[in-house]
C-alpha cells in the first residue's frame, strides 16, 4: 500500500474516496492515517464511513502544539474525504485527554505561543463545526481540554470512576469565552457559571447527572456503545442531520471565527502575567509532586 508523509500524517494512498463510495472498497476497517510517532491513530470503516480517531500521546494525552496540529489536520482530511461519522476516544490506558500541555504555557516562548493557541483554535474549529457526526467515547479522565474535546462532539458516552469537566480556576487560569459557549451548549448557563467558576471536576455519575455526558457505561463497552449510538446518526438523512446542527452552532463558530486574532491576544497578554506564570509552575509542582508519590 503507498504511503504519503504529509506534515507528520501517514495517508495510504490506496485509499482514494475511502468514505464517498463504501460500497467498492473490500476491507471493512482500514487505518487512515497515522502521526509519526503513532501519537494519532485513525481508522475508517469502509463500509460505514464512520471514523475512530484515538489519541495516544502518553502519558496522559495532553495536547501540544504538535499533538493538536495532527489532529487538526486529521480532522481537515476526515472531512475531505466525507466520512461520515466520527469517534472520537483514547488509547492511554485510564485517561480520555489530561487537556492542554501545561508545559507549553508555562515559561513559553511567546511566538510558539501563539501557533499553540491557533492551532487550539483550528481544532475547536474543525471539531465543534463538523458536518460529521461526532461521538467522544470518554474511556479516562477528562479535565480541562480534554471536556471540551468531548463537549464539542455531539454525543458522550463515559465510562465509570473518571473526571470530567473544565477545572482551569483550580490553575488560576480563565477558560475562554468559546470554552465556556461550548459547555453551555450541553448543560446550559446555570450549571456551566458553577462549573467555571468552581473549576468543578465531575465523577462520571455527577456528570451524568448533569447530563454533561449522556450515557455511562462499562470501560469495555464504551466504544461499542459509541458505535450503536452512531447507527442513529446515520440513520438519519445526511443533509438534514448536518444542517440542523450547523443551525445550533453556526453563532458560537462564527463568533470565534471572527475573533480569532483577538482572542490569541488576549490568551498571549494573560499567560505572560507573572501571577499566571506563578499559579501554572505550582499546578506542575505539585503534579509532579502527585506523580513521585505513585513511583
Ligand atoms: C495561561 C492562560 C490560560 C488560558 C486558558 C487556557 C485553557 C486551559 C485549558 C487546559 O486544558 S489547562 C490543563 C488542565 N489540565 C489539568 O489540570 C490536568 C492535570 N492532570 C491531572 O489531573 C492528572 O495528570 C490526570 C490527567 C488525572 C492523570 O492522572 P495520573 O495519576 O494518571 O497521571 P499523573 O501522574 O498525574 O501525570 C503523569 C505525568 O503527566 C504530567 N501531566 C499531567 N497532566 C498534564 C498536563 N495537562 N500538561 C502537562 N503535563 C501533564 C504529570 O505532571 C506527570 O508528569 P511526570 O511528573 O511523570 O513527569
Amino acid at each position: 500500500m503507498a504511503t504519503l508523509w504529509t506534515r507528520g500524517i501517514q495517508v495510504c494512498r490506496a485509499l482514494p474516496r475511502l468514505c464517498t463510495a463504501p460500497s467498492v472498497q473490500r476491507r471493512t476497517s482500514v487505518r487512515l492515517m497515522s502521526t509519526e510517532k503513532d501519537n494519532l491513530l485513525v481508522d475508517v470503516d469502509s463500509k460505514t464511513g464512520v471514523a475512530t480517531m484515538q489519541m495516544n500521546r502518553p502519558p496522559v494525552n495532553s495536547l501540544n502544539l504538535e499533538f493538536l496540529t495532527s489532529i487538526s489536520i486529521a480532522l481537515e482530511k476526515l472531512e475531505n474525504e466525507k466520512c461520515r461519522g466520527l469517534i472520537l476516544t483514547s488509547d492511554v490506558p485510564k485517561i480520555f485527554c489530561a487537556g492542554l500541555d501545561i508545559l507549553e504555557m508555562y515559561q513559553p516562548d511567546v511566538e510558539r505561543l501563539q501557533v499553540f493557541w491557533r492551532s487550539l483554535q483550528d481544532v475547536w474549529l474543525r471539531l465543534y463545526g463538523s458536518k460529521m457526526a461526532t461521538i467522544a467515547a470518554i474511556n479516562g479522565h477528562s479535565p480541562a481540554g480534554g471536556c471540551l474535546l468531548a463537549t464539542c462532539c455531539d454525543y458522550r458516552i463515559m465510562a465509570p470512576n473518571y473526571t470530567i469537566g473544565l477545572n482551569e480556576t483550580q490553575l488560576g487560569i480563565v477558560a475562554p469565552f468559546w470554552f465556556r459557549d461550548t459547555m453551555c451548549g450541553v448543560i446550559g448557563h446555570r450549571e456551566t457559571e458553577h462549573a467555571l467558576t468552581l473549576g468543578i471536576m465531575y465523577s462520571t455519575e455527577e456528570a451524568l447527572n448533569i447530563k454533561l455526558v449522556d450515557k455511562v457505561v462499562p470501560q469495555d463497552k464504551v466504544i461499542p456503545a459509541a458505535q450503536e449510538k452512531m447507527k442513529q446518526y446515520l440513520k438519519i438523512p445526511e443533509v438534514a442531520r448536518q444542517l440542523s446542527k450547523d443551525l445550533m452552532r453556526r453563532e458560537t463558530v462564527e463568533k470565534l471565527r471572527l475573533r480569532r486574532e483577538d482572542d490569541v491576544a488576549a490568551f498571549k497578554n494573560f499567560a505572560v502575567r507573572e501571577s499566571v506564570q506563578k499559579s501554572l509552575g505550582m499546578y506542575l509542582e505539585m503534579l509532579k509532586k502527585k506523580s513521585q508519590q505513585k513511583k
